[in-house]
């Protein structure tokens, strides 16, 4: 997508009716939604992949909105030209529609223009109170991570027609209620190429093939920094290698004495060396006498 101003939800629905293919991907803090910006990226996700990829945690269920609204406003201070998700984490949107909306409007007050919710037709209440609010919403269905306990785990979703027609009515609905924009995760091509031909709004796929309007990638997995990526993440470029190598250049530079050379340090002005000496000396001796 051309131009320099900021990116909608008007371009993101346009980008649709023209074909024109949307491309999103996860950043987490101010360098990286700055480089990936200026990669000319339509969407930034701040997505809940930040407690498995950056926090360390066991999965995206232990991250919670406190974090979601400190690595979202990290994002907005690169001040993107491309549209900033924020995910809603786990037990930010479940318990009842006042929470979700509340939530949501704190992850807007933190600098995004849209959040993310996983679901579609049990979540129709959630989408309706905050498109109410004036809160962008995108649904997620499919393979949704905070629900891998129930799916029994990270597996592709919509392999039989019962599972297929659950998530391409997930996805319909979430679109009547009135997402902008459907996430589809880990799904047979299939059903995502049906989605996509059925509802007015972007599918934005991950792991679920080429017959979609956009596809979302996380940063970590594009730049070959996740030791075990999904098998649907394609490697652009193994900075794991690049950074290791860089480190480790350091490390024998240090070693060796090589770092840092003559260019990289500097000294004082002209003269004052010597009156430090003379300023120590004097402190030595006053102590000299202060003692005996
Ligand atoms: N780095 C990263 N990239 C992602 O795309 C991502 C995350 N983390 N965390 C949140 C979710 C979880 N996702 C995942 C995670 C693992 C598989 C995966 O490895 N699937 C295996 C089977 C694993 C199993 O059975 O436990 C497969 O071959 O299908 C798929 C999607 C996608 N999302
Ligand atoms: C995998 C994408 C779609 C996501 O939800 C995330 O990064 O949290
Ligand atoms: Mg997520």
């Amino acid at each position: 997508m051309a131009g320099r101003e900021k990116i909608t939800v008007r371009h993101i629905l346009k980008a649709k009716q023209r074909g024109e293919k949307l491309v999103m991907v996860t950043a987490y803090d101010t360098p990286t939604a700055r480089l990936v910006d200026e990669a000319g990226v339509d969407m930034i996700l701040v997505g809940d992949s930040l407690g498995m990829v950056v926090l360390g945690l066991p999965s995206t269920l232990q991250v919670t909105m406190e974090d979601m609204v400190r690595h979202t406003a990290a994002v907005a201070r690169a001040q993107p030209r491309a549209m900033i998700v924020g995910d809603m984490p786990f037990m930010s949107y479940e318990a009842s529609v006042s929470e979700a909306v509340r939530n949501a409007g704190r992850l807007l007050a933190a600098g995004a223009d849209a959040v993310k919710i996983e679901g579609g037709s049990l979540y129709t209440d959630v989408i309706k109170a905050m498109r109410r609010a004036g809160i962008p919403v995108m649904a997620h269905v499919g393979l949704t991570p905070q629900k891998h306990k129930l799916l029994g785990g990270y597996r592709l979703v919509g392999k039989t027609a019962e599972e297929a027609l659950e998530i391409i009515r997930d996805a319909e609905e979430a679109a009547e209620a009135g997402a902008f924009a459907i996430v589809v995760e880990f799904t047979a091509w299939e059903v995502a190429r049906e989605i996509t031909r059925r509802i007015q709004v972007p599918t934005i796929c991950i792991g679920s093939g080429p017959y979609c309007d956009g596809q979302v990638l996380v940063i970590h997995d594009l730049l070959g920094l996740t030791p075990t990526p999904p098998p649907f993440a394609k490697r652009y470029v193994d900075l794991a290698s690049i950074i290791r190598g860089a480190v480790e250049a350091y490390a024998r530079e240090v070693r060796s004495s090589q770092f840092p050379a003559q260019d990289m340090y500097w000294g004082m002005k002209n003269g004052e060396y010597q009156r430090l000496q003379k300023l120590l000396e004097r402190e030595n001796q006053e102590e000299h006498e202060n003692q005996g």
